[in-house]
């Protein structure tokens, strides 16, 4: 049986390895000569993690993952620490380390897996159609290509999406700036095996450790959708959105590469429940497209990947009857996250401002329970436990 992926991100790949580990011929057309993701690095969470194990990548993923043993909230005006706990419990209660990792690195890792005797990168798929049991999918060039199932990993502007539902859904914009990058680790930033997040005025600092003594870090600021700001500007417009801040969020904004740092204006789509037709699927970001604001968007999409493999594998009464059940198993779950993660993104940048200040009091009480809490509760409900 013959499968077509159309997308090479994370989705995708992990996709093409768990369908191939099942028994499945795939083909992966990416559009892109070169899959340069959005962000710089990415919190694979226990849930993701496991799935890596799953596909076989646990030893992998271990060694590009930083070292993430503690959390800690800093008010990011005075410095002060507001609560500062150990992950062990959390790492205890679900039974896997979350991985910080390079965005690069692990996109490598899953290609790399893959293998590229059937990645065909530089293919845009421009058309998807079924006809009886046969998928089509329709190349840039003309050219087309069938198989006995499609799967729709194309990310957030996906066209397999459009064919599925039979419109674009609106993506709505959450109403901040994410800028993110590397930095290298530095005891004046933060500690070096430590979640360590700023937060102030609705806005946030992030600085999470990833393998090589890098640091993963992220500001959120608010603003209007499509301003342009020319990357010479990168730094005097964080100076100006932090004026008054910490002296460590100051030295992170001298120490950032204006060239390698990344402006995404964050969007996300209302959750929907249709995510197949016939033979053709979507998983990842074409079936739900969520703000990153609980880190599970690229978990989700592995998850996706894990679930739909074993649906086909496990069940006997055809392709669109297994793809039905994958669609029941995850549109809840996804619907949940993407959800959780919007109403994380209100709290965190202030879309009612005296919340914000109840959330940042909470936090100066908090010993974190229940910031772990939050957190093992995006991760249970995962498909592998
Ligand atoms: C700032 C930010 C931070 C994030 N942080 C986290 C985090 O910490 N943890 C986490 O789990 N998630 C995080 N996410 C979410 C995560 O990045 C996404 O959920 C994940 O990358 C989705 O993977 P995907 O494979 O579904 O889609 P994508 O990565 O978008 O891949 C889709 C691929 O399909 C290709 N493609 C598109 N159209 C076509 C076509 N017509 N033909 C051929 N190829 C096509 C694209 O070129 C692309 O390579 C974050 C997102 C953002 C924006
Ligand atoms: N679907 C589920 O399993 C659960 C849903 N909820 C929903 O959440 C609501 C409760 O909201 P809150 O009290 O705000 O709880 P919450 O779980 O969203 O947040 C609690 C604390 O944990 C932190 N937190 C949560 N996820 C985080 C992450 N990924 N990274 C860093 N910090 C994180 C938050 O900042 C906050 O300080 C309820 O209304 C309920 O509907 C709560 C728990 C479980
Ligand atoms: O851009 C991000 N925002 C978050 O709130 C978050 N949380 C997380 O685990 N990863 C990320 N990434």
């Amino acid at each position: 049986m013959k499968a077509i992926i159309v997308g090479a991100g994370i989705g995708g790949l992990s996709a093409g390895i768990a369908l191939r580990r099942t028994g499945w011929d795939v083909t992966i057309y990416e559009r892109v000569t070169e899959v340069k993701p959005v962000g710089a690095a990415i919190s694979v969470w226990s849930n993701g993690v496991k799935c890596l194990n799953y596909l076989g990548l646990g030893a992998e993923v271990a060694k590009l993952g930083g070292r993430m043993d503690n959390m800690a909230y800093i008010d990011g005006l005075d410095g002060t620490t507001m609560t500062r706990f150990s992950f062990a419990p959390l790492v205890a209660e679900v039974g896997q380390r979350p991985y910080p990792v390079s965005r690069a690195e692990l996109q490598m890792m899953l290609m790399e897996a893959f293998g590229d005797t059937h990645l065909h990168l530089g293919r845009q798929v421009t058309e998807v159609a079924q006809d009886g049991d046969t998928v089509i999918a329709t190349l840039e060039d003309g050219t087309t290509d069938t198989a006995d199932l499609l799967i729709g990993a194309d990310g957030a502007r996906s066209v397999v999406r459009t064919h599925v539902l039979g419109a674009a859904p609106e993506r709505r914009y959450a109403g901040y700036v994410n800028w993110n990058g590397l930095v290298p680790v530095s005891a004046d930033l933060a500690p070096d095996d430590q979640w360590t997040v700023f937060v102030g005025e609705g806005k946030r600092v992030s600085l999470m450790p990833i393998s090589d003594g890098r640091f993963y870090f992220f500001f959120d600021t608010p603003g209007e959708p499509g301003e342009t700001v020319p990357r010479e500007a990168f730094r005097d417009t964080l100076r100006a959105h932090f004026d008054g801040w910490a002296e460590p969020v100051q030295r992170l904004i001298a120490a950032i590469d204006p060239e390698r740092t990344n402006r995404v204006e964050i969007h996300d789509i209302d959750p929907f429940h249709t995510w197949v037709k016939g033979r053709i699927a979507l998983l990842g970001d074409s079936a739900h497209n969520t703000t990153p604001d609980i880190g599970q968007g690229g978990c989700l999409a592995m998850e996706d990947a894990v679930v739909l493999a074993i649906a086909l594998q496990t069940n006997t009464l055809g392709v669109e009857d297994a793809l039905g059940r994958y669609q029941a198993r995850r549109s809840g779950r996804a619907a949940d996250l993407v959800m959780r993660a919007r109403k994380r993104c209100d709290v965190t940048h202030a879309a009612d401002p005296q919340k914000t200040r109840d959330w940042y009091d909470e936090l100066r009480r908090e010993d974190g329970t229940k910031v772990m809490r939050g957190i093992i509760s995006n991760i249970e409900g995962n498909p592998l436990g």
